[in-house]
């Protein structure tokens, strides 16, 4: 975790002690550090310095918009995967001109939106996809900017459930098409060829997989080169993995310096998608021990906050450490199972965890910036937490709770005569 420490037993991110956060914002919230942001941010960006290279920071990893605000004023592009998140980053101060657009399945609204906008690069997707790109700036008098998403058809070693790089995942075009459908694209009116990406899984934590991928696809650079179409930038996705317990992912800097070699030579500009290795360790989520309920089996911790807050360890059966926002000094430590008040059996935030518990105690839950809040739900219409950002040994919130009336907005009941 980076920014977060102990001071005098008490959890702290800067001077700001974290029980003071929870005091004043209530619990669950969500806790970010600015300074953690920038520093995670500027490691790609001073790792690049002196090459073509843009870093668009994965939106959908943590989009509030004090974070994205924060990441723009560093002069960061954006990776996004819908209309809502454009829209997020335009509000935010972003360059639509450094924003790259993802995803399977853009729709015509959000195409002609991103147009209008005049965003740096569509990433295609599939065939399909291409046609209604092409359609659509047709329709609106444009040229549109694209790259194609390569599968490249490597394992990423990480849990299935966000490995994106193998031929049975829906991403990407197969890489042994590609070479026909950028010569089609480069035969269209209303689209330019200018990129090629991939982004072959998340929370990778060896440099190969993405080094076999980088071989394939610089491959296929040359192969279509072969065909006329000059290739100006490589998009080469987010994935990099960031320590949630024992893990040891390589660090920006030595991937890239990896990347920096294979490319060497090349007039290729860079781009990176990194979102996870950007904004996990720069966030916690604080939550409050309701009751400690002990069966024959088990010890329970009911916390207050739950799945609908944090899905990952529900989801992927994702770990992250978590700890006393204030250390005891009596007591003995004993294995808990932190459960939320949601209604299902997989409502978890830890299992077997050994702590040092009361009710009423504290606790963050560790590397929760990245896939925390943006992953909420309402389920069992529970409003989403609340977000504090710290900057400069200030806490500032930067998005309220929500509230009932947040949660019945826009819902209306049928005609009385009904
Ligand atoms: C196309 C694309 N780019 C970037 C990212 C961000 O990935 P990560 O948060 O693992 O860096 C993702 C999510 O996995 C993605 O699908
Ligand atoms: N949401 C996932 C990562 C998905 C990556 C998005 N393509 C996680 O929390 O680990």
């Amino acid at each position: 975790m980076d920014n977060f420490e102990y001071r005098n037993g008490q959890l702290c991110c800067e001077d700001v002690a974290l029980a003071g956060v929870a005091e004043e914002f209530g619990t669950p919230t969500y806790v970010y550090s600015r300074d953690a942001l920038e520093r995670a941010y500027l490691a790609y960006a001073d790792a690049l310095e002196g090459h073509k290279s843009l870093v668009c920071y994965a939106v959908k990893a943590n989009s509030n918009l004090a974070v994205l605000n924060v990441l723009a004023r560093l002069g960061a592009g954006f990776d996004i995967v819908s209309v809502g998140e454009l829209e997020r980053v335009l509000r935010a101060g972003g360059d639509a001109a450094k924003i790259v657009f993802s995803g399977v399945g853009k729709q015509p609204h959000e195409i002609q939106r991103a147009l209008e906008v005049g965003i740096r690069c569509f990433n295609i997707e599939s065939e399909a996809e291409l046609e209604r790109v092409n359609e659509v700036a047709g329709s609106e008098g444009k040229v549109a900017a694209i790259s194609f998403r390569v599968n490249p058809d490597v394992d990423a070693g990480t849990h299935p459930y966000i490995s994106t790089g193998l031929k049975e995942n829906k991403f990407g075009i197969d890489i042994d098409d590609a070479v026909r459908i950028y010569s089609r694209a480069a035969d269209m009116d209303h689209v330019d060829v200018v990129g090629m990406d991939c982004h072959i899984g998340s929370q990778l934590t060896e440099v190969d997989p993405f080094l076999d991928a980088l071989d394939r696809v610089l491959m296929l650079v040359d192969k279509i080169a072969e065909q006329g179409i000059k290739i100006k930038h490589l998009d080469l996705g987010g994935g990099l993995g960031v320590c949630y317990t024992d893990e040891v992912p390589p660090t920006p800097q030595e991937y890239i310096a990896e990347v920096l070699k294979k490319v060497e030579g090349r007039d290729l500009e860079l781009i990176f998608e990194p979102g996870r290795s950007i904004a996990a360790n720069a966030g916690v989520m604080l939550t409050r021990v309701e009751f400690l309920k002990c069966t024959g089996e088990k010890n329970f911790a009911i916390i207050d906050g739950a799945m609908n807050d944090l899905i990952r360890p529900s989801l992927y059966s994702a770990y992250q450490e978590i700890v006393p926002v204030m250390l005891r000094e009596t007591g003995e430590e004993q294995q808990w199972d932190l459960v939320g008040p949601v209604c299902e059996t997989g409502d978890f935030l830890g299992k077997d965890r050994s702590l040092n518990l009361e009710a009423g105690d504290l606790l963050a839950v560790c590397s929760a910036g990245a896939y925390g809040f943006v992953m909420a739900s309402n389920y069992n219409s529970r409003g989403r937490p609340a977000e504090v950002m710290i900057d400069d040994n200030k806490s500032y919130l930067i998005r309220k709770r929500e509230s009932l009336a947040d949660l019945v907005k826009g819902e209306q009941l049928l005609p009385k005569d009904r």
